[in-house]
């Protein structure tokens, strides 16, 4: 245990409290009001050959599919340049599904009816003409269309340009956008610009799919449904808060895109500003899509500039060298595939944020994420501040953890005598694990819940166009700060916790990442 952040003891007391929680949260909880879809839909999914098209929408429709989530008419239209078939294509993608789906959710019937849904259309983004083939190709312009934005940005501007001129952005049109949007402030506003010339703000959905992820939807339920938190919510209460995304995966086949983009783009200047804004945004008026992103981009707004000099003391950069992971050798990040050998692209990135408004101010956010470590961990820990006067000998400060991956859970931890003789003081936690609280048969995937948002025009847990350019805003000094004053990544051995520095980040303050 470090610096009185543990949590890693669970006394068996506590287990009836644990029980009492679990119990409770059973009776009270009524099954969730299932979407009904009445819209039909078609799906266009450009970059359906891609990875994230094959890894996670595909999967995520037969999911919705298979629970009957998807109105009968819908229909699915994955768009690339290579040539294949209506057969290759659906063989393709049973076999990225079968890999992807558990053995228990996928079977052949439900495959071959989720499959007559399943096309594939042949074209080149960038060819105008091929837009004109695809209206022919789209028969009826009544459905919604959703086209989802399943490539590379530098796509984005083409497509929506094409899809005007071709007649296929009606109102009834939607544009999902992913995540990172441009690679700067200023490519993300030649974006934004290029898909508002096209789809009105209310039309666009920028994913982000740390948002559709059940614990942080909880952890504005936590927040604003119940009174408990709120009044301690706050600096005089908090001492820190941490929010890491510790990945044990490396960059796979997605060399060349992540060594253009690095840690700082693909997961901090999104997911992980996106958890910060949950954790320290005022309760919205009203739990829809405007008064929630009005609420986030107030903390964006109100982050302290980290620029210059300022680099070298608040952030740290780290790439991943050989080491082991799960007992197997991994190469160093420099010898992945499509990845420069001079790579300069850090893997890892721990970074000391601020918010300077009255409930934040002086309170440290350490966030940090990274490829290659350790473990797959995902959580938020809010740290409070020890008790004003100490009655008792020993005794640590509270601790609340929003463990997102691999359990979503959400654990308190308080402090308790132990049994026996004299007043000494553990740990023990109010637990509740929210798989287990409401006996959900499966837990929806991320992107389950932000297609049926979409597909039912829902954007509260999407991100807004001045949401996206606040964060860059944020971001872009930081980088210029790297490339002007800071040195290479620091290296750090795959399969550890990442660099020494980004410990010393929070020693210098008596602080340690919870690990
Ligand atoms: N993979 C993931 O897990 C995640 C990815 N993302 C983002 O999603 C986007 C896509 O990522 P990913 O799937 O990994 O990328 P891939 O490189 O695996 O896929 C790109 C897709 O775009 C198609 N494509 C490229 N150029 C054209 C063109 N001119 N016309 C038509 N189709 C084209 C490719 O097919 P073809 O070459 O046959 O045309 C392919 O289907 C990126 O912006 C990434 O940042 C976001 C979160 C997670
Ligand atoms: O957006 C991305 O997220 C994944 C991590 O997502 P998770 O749901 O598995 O935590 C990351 O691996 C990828 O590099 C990034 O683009």
């Amino acid at each position: 245990m470090r610096h009185g952040l543990g949590y890693d003891r669970h006394l068996p007391g506590c287990s009836a409290l644990v029980v009492i929680l679990h119990k409770c949260a059973r009776r009270s909880a009524k099954p969730c009001p299932e979407s009904v879809l009445t819209v039909p839909c078609d799906m266009l999914v450009f970059g359906g050959t891609g990875d994230l098209a094959l890894h996670k929408l595909l999967p995520a429709l037969y999911h919705l599919h298979r629970d009957g989530r998807l109105a009968a008419q819908t229909r699915i239209l994955a768009l690339a340049r290579q040539p294949l078939s209506r057969a290759d294509y659906q063989s393709l993608a049973e076999r990225r599904c079968r890999a992807q789906v558990a053995r228990a959710d996928f079977d052949t019937a439900t495959w071959q009816s989720f499959a007559e849904r399943l096309d594939y259309f042949a074209m080149d983004v960038s060819q105008s003409a091929d837009f004109g083939r695809l209206a022919k190709r789209l028969d009826s312009h009544e459905r919604v269309q959703v086209y989802y934005l399943a490539t590379a940005p530098d796509l984005f501007e083409d497509i929506a340009a094409h899809l005007a001129t071709a007649g296929l952005a009606g109102p009834l049109s939607r544009i999902v956008l992913e995540k990172p949007i441009g690679h700067s402030l200023d490519s993300a506003k030649a974006i934004n610009a290029a898909i508002g010339a096209v789809f009105d703000e209310s039309r666009v959905f920028r994913i982000d799919h740390y948002l559709g992820k059940e614990t942080v939807q909880n952890l504005m339920a936590l927040r604003f449904a119940n009174a408990l938190f709120e009044p301690i919510w706050r600096a005089g209460h908090i001492d820190h808060v941490q929010i890491s995304v510790c990945e044990t995966l490396g960059v796979e086949n997605r060399g060349a895109y992540y060594d253009r983009s690095g840690a700082m783009r693909d997961m901090l200047q999104n997911h992980l500003l996106q958890l910060l804004c949950l954790v320290a945004m005022e309760a919205p008026v009203r739990f829809d899509a405007e008064a929630v992103r009005d609420e986030k981009l107030k903390v964006l707004q109100a982050l302290k500039p980290i620029h210059g000099l300022d680099v070298q003391d608040t952030t740290v950069r780290g790439q991943y060298v050989a080491g082991k992971i799960g007992g197997q050798e991994v190469p160093a990040y420099y010898f992945e595939k499509n990845v420069d050998n001079d790579s300069d692209t850090e893997t890892f990135v721990a970074l000391h944020a601020e918010i300077d408004n009255w409930r934040w101010a002086g309170v440290p956010f350490y966030l940090r994420t990274g490829k290659r470590l350790a473990k797959k961990s995902s959580e938020i820990v809010i740290q409070f501040k020890p008790v004003p006067h100490r009655l008792f000998n020993g005794g640590e400060a509270n601790c609340l953890l929003i463990r997102l991956q691999p359990e979503e859970r959400i654990s308190l931890q308080l402090m308790a005598k132990a049994p026996g003789k004299g007043m000494r003081l553990e740990p023990v936690e109010l637990d509740l694990n929210l798989a287990q609280a409401f006996q959900q048969k499966r837990r929806w995937d991320a992107y389950e819940r932000l297609l049926l948002d979409v597909i039912e025009g829902d954007s509260t847990l999407f991100m807004r166009r001045d949401e996206v350019e606040a964060a860059w805003s944020w971001i872009d000094p930081i980088l210029r700060g790297w490339h002007e004053y800071y040195q290479s990544p620091r290296p750090y051995p795959a399969g550890s916790s990442g660099p020494e520095q980004a410990h010393g980040l929070l020693e210098r303050h008596g602080r340690a990442w919870h690990e």
